[in-house]
């Protein structure tokens, strides 16, 4: 036995030995490895001060796929999709095994750490405060063997980020985020509105789903050329034109998870800046009612009283237009951000030049073409002896969207609810409906077209050199030039 010591202690390195050691262990007692020679790693979901940590996205994505009937303490729910989903609690942990190394993953919360770290500080010192229970933040523990290094940081960690992106891309559960005290909270998105079931005309329906595929071809392009890969789209229109249900329809095709920004709710230019750097890639962020916040409305049209109002503002518009352009240039991957009003003419020019809101998209009242769509949702017909006397109404009243899915819906039975829609257009044509047009008491100008420009230029171009735009053969991307697209895209 003394021989054989000495001789395995002369020819196998020691590295071999603990490996060897911990894999018997392992195999014996169902321990990882020596306590000694296990690596612990912190994923926690803020890297510094970089925003969201993508790999504890991945890792949370990753986890339940690795749940057996090994765990005891899960935690289950249910969103919008039809799965069940679990998740570790604390204190439970899973085994993954990759490549024949036991990795051990266990979810934390940093609270506990501090708090851990406090006591230990006043065993010897004095108190510091300890974190609140919002300061907790979820963070992900991994164990392995020391001997097992190289093969977690170069090929299990990628192993699991490469699964999370094929897993976004192609993933069905959207998520709908907003802000509550600061903080991120996501919900799963369930707008059903897709590009079929949005009312507008269908060219400019054509025009925004060619601009957004042409945006998501484009990166090699976008690299090339140096420009940060993004894309801004202004949506403006009367109340109960479609403009949430279009950004639903965007993320629902591209298949981006939604940011909706409260402006209401930003305290100051760091707190937007946080806010927009701890969004995801792939994502649309959306600021809904921009003309609601008096920062972003046009100067060159405010009072004196209004300009002093807005020196007690909480952010500035700088502020905006900073974080804006700060999102941009850190993310290398393709962004979209929307705005939406009531009132473009009260924005100020600065927030939607070119490079910042790339298209302005017009949505209106009903037309012939919306109500068709309309009413192939709403009532599953396509055609109808009744639309005849319905589309005349519609060319002459000017009705929301919004207004008209709502008659839709007041029946099952096609024939009573399309002749009450003729009843109530009539009432409305003499003015004595009783109700108001929500569209009626707009500033826009009435236009009965929905309306795209798309802005490329550095400086507006005066009405009177506008044109029809002519939409770019998509698959030259060699020929693309902003400078190309003309000035304004009308139906
Ligand atoms: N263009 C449209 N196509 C289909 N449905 C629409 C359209 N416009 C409005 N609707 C219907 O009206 C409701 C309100 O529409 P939506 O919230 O999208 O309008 P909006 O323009 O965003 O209004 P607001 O400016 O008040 O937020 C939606 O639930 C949808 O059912």
């Amino acid at each position: 036995m003394m021989l054989l010591q000495t001789a395995i202690n002369q020819f196998i390195p020691v590295n071999v030995r603990s490996y060897i050691m911990s894999r018997l262990k392992s195999y014996f007692f169902g321990t990882v490895a020596d306590v000694s020679s296990l690596v612990t790693l912190t994923i926690p979901e803020f890297w510094e001060n970089m925003g969201r940590n993508k790999l504890y996205d991945a890792v949370k994505e990753y986890l339940p796929s690795k749940i057996s009937s090994a765990n005891k303490n899960l935690r289950v729910g249910m969103g919008g999709g039809k799965k069940i989903a679990m998740a570790i609690e604390g204190g439970e942990s899973i085994v993954d095994v990759f490549d024949n190394i036991k990795l051990t993953w266990t979810c934390s919360h940093q609270k506990d750490q501090q708090q851990q770290a406090s006591t230990d500080f006043f065993s010897r010192r004095q108190p510091i405060p300890s974190p609140t229970q919002s300061d907790a933040r979820p963070m992900y523990v991994l164990s392995f063997d020391e001997n097992d290094r190289e093969k977690v940081m170069d090929s299990y960690l990628p192993h699991i980020v490469n699964k999370y992106n094929a897993m976004k891309k192609g993933k069905k559960v959207l998520k709908h985020y907003t802000r509550t005290s600061g903080v991120w909270q996501s919900s799963v998105l369930e707008h059903p509105a897709t590009f079929d079931t949005v009312a507008m005309e269908p060219e400019l329906k054509n025009a925004i789903i060619d601009d957004l595929d042409r945006f998501l071809r484009r990166k090699s392009f976008y690299k090339r050329v140096g420009k940060a890969w993004k894309r801004g789209y202004l949506l403006y229109g009367p109340p109960g034109t479609g403009k949430t249900s279009l950004i639903a329809a965007m993320a629902n095709y591209l298949k981006f998870d939604v940011y909706d920004l409260e402006l209401s709710g930003v305290h100051s230019n760091a707190d937007l800046m946080m806010s927009l750097r701890n969004t995801c890639n792939r994502s649309i962020l959306v600021v809904e009612d921009i003309d609601c916040n008096s920062e972003v409305q046009d100067r060159s049209r405010e009072d004196g009283d209004r300009a002093l109002k807005r020196q007690f503002k909480r952010f500035t518009l700088s502020g905006l237009l900073n974080s804006i352009d700060g999102l941009w240039t850190r993310s290398s991957e393709e962004r979209i951000i929307v705005f939406t009003t009531n009132h473009k003419d009260q924005i100020d020019p600065a927030l939607l030049r070119p490079g910042r809101m790339d298209m302005h998209i017009n949505l209106s009242f009903c037309t012939v073409n919306g109500f068709r769509i309309l009413a192939s949702n709403y009532l599953d017909v396509q055609s109808h002896p009744l639309f005849e006397p319905i589309d005349r109404l519609l060319k002459k009243l000017q009705v929301t969207p919004a207004v008209v899915a709502e008659e839709l819906m007041k029946d099952d039975d096609a024939d009573v609810v399309l002749s009450r829609f003729i009843n109530f257009l009539e009432r409305k044509e003499m003015g004595g409906d009783g109700m108001k047009d929500v569209g009626d008491e707009n500033e826009i100008p009435l236009c009965r077209s929905n309306k795209i420009e798309i802005e490329d230029d550095e400086t507006k171009i005066p009405p009177s050199r506008s044109k029809k735009i002519e939409i770019e053969d998509e698959d030259e991307d060699e020929d693309f030039n902003d400078d190309e697209y003309e000035d304004e895209y009308e139906f």
